[in-house]
């Protein structure tokens, strides 16, 4: 059950707004129905955004082929729809250009790139939670942030794969997911990953974290990342910098489990990474019900930038680069 997939010259996807409740799929067969999906986080993670990117425009081109217009127009108008659709994973456009770029070559070739991106993406999370795991050997309690399992992927995911890599090899005591305000990507999402992987979790509210870390009640923490900089200044979803200062203090691994594709070479600080503003219904609403007083407002950044020196390594499917701390333990074998 991939997040994301291709059949019959359409995209299906999961509805992840629905999940845990429901399971329900998407058929979606035009790029500007895509982009609605993503906008609306139905299909989201910075992997299964990159997939979306590269079919995305891949819709463009079947389509244009199916009407006996400008497959290479068409590719190209759906690469600038797809890559505008959310602004801080770096994985969307660079999906949608990796496709676009066999453009030239006709419709076909478009899909073979896109299905080639999703194998690559799928081979990617192996080796990187392998390398996860070699590096985080020893830690049996481990806590990580948002979602980043198959279903911020097509399967696997980063930083759960690296956690369930951990599991396979000694069972882990205990994972903490955090929640994840205002969307609840953790409790909806990676608890229903780790629980149907039957995984021993607790989720936690997002600002227990620092406590519990700072207890010694964690070994280590990993995470995903949406754009990591040249310098190695990391975008995650909001939250993750706080679970970082934590680790930092605590003296465990703080870890970020990516693709290679998520290095954005010309962006070459943190202060660059261009932070998605997500509408603030988001925080004053739960559900259908207000939970804020009328009148007040929001300020609703779907990331935060988390320092190099407070990452402990990124680990990819090629590499392990190492960052700012070097950790006793854990980490450091
Ligand atoms: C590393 S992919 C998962 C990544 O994407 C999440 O953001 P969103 O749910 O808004 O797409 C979050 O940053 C995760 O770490």
């Amino acid at each position: 059950m991939r997040a994301i997939d291709w059949r019959d010259d359409a995209v299906v996807i999961i509805d992840q707004t629905l999940l845990p409740e429901r399971t329900t799929r998407v058929v979606v067969r035009e790029p500007a129905q895509l982009v609605t999906e993503i906008r609306r986080l139905a299909i989201r993670g910075a992997m299964a955004l990159g997939v979306a990117g590269a079919m995305g425009v891949a819709l463009g081109a079947v389509r244009a082929r199916e009407r006996g217009a400008d497959v290479l127009a068409a590719a190209t108008d759906a690469c600038a729809l797809l890559a505008g659709a959310r602004p801080t994973a770096i994985n969307l456009a660079w999906g949608a250009q990796r496709a676009l770029a066999a453009a030239p070559d006709g419709a076909a070739a478009v899909v073979a790139a896109a299905l080639a991106l999703r194998d690559a993406d799928i081979a990617a999370n192996r080796a990187i939670g392998r390398r996860g795991a070699d590096l985080l050997d020893g830690a049996r309690r481990v806590l990580t942030h948002c979602n980043t399992g198959a279903l911020a992927a097509v399967e696997i995911g980063t930083a759960v794969g690296v956690i369930a890599e951990l599991h396979r090899r000694r069972p882990l005591t205990m994972v903490y997911a955090t929640e994840t305000r205002p969307l609840l990507q953790g409790s909806r999402l990676t608890a229903w990953e780790l629980g149907k992987a039957g995984l021993p979790h607790r989720i936690l509210v997002d600002g227990a974290a620092a406590g519990l870390i700072l207890a010694g009640e964690v070994d280590a923490v990993v995470v995903g990342a949406d754009r990591i900089a040249a310098n190695g200044d990391t975008a995650n979803k909001v939250g993750t910098v706080a679970h970082a200062l934590a680790a930092a203090r605590a003296g465990i691994p703080f870890v970020v489990a990516a693709p290679e594709a998520t290095f954005a070479a010309t962006t070459y600080t943190g202060a660059e990474i261009p932070i998605e503003e997500r509408h603030e219904d988001e925080v004053l609403f739960v559900g259908s019900r207000r939970v804020a007083p009328p009148g007040t407002r929001a300020r609703n950044p779907g990331f935060d930038v988390t320092p190099a020196d407070l990452i402990t390594a990124v680990v990819t499917e090629r590499r392990v680069l190492p960052l700012g701390r070097a950790v006793a333990g854990a980490a450091a074998r």
